[in-house]
């Protein structure tokens, strides 16, 4: 008996849901759990026009937004870079985006992905 339909994880989501626990659990403060503010961050929202977190992440995963590894990746890319686009580089923010950008580079390289690709199958 399996899951009704939309629960069902497709062997993408299963991957994207590996992905996005490893590079989450790197995030050990918090920092990228969930959409950064104006009241935390004053002026956020006219400075980062595409904001993207964890939690919204994984709500595109499970709502089978993503539809390839590089949309996924694109997004981690993407949030990364706002906090280094938002917080000046001697920040903790600034500091923690560069380290978990390159966690993702290692986890999400080109080779990684095709490897993973030829998995799912
Ligand atoms: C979801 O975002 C957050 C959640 C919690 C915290 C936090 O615990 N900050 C305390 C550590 C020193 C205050 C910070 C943030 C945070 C992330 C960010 C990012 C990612 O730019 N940020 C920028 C300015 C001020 N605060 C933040």
């Amino acid at each position: 008996v399996g899951l009704s339909k939309e629960l069902e994880l497709s062997p993408l989501q299963l991957c994207l849901e590996n992905l996005h626990r490893t590079l989450q659990r790197k995030d050990t403060q918090g920092f990228f759990a969930y959409p950064v503010n104006d009241t935390i961050a004053p002026g956020y929202s006219n400075i980062i026009t595409h904001p993207m977190d964890f939690s919204s992440m994984k709500y595109k995963i499970d709502s089978k937004e993503y539809h390839t590894l590089e949309k996924f990746r694109s997004d981690f890319f993407l949030m990364c870079n706002n906090a280094m686009v938002y917080n000046a580089p001697e920040t903790i923010y600034y500091k923690a985006a560069k380290k978990l950008m390159q966690s993702g580079c290692k986890l999400l390289a080109p080779d990684k992905i095709i490897s993973m690709y030829r998995g799912i199958g």
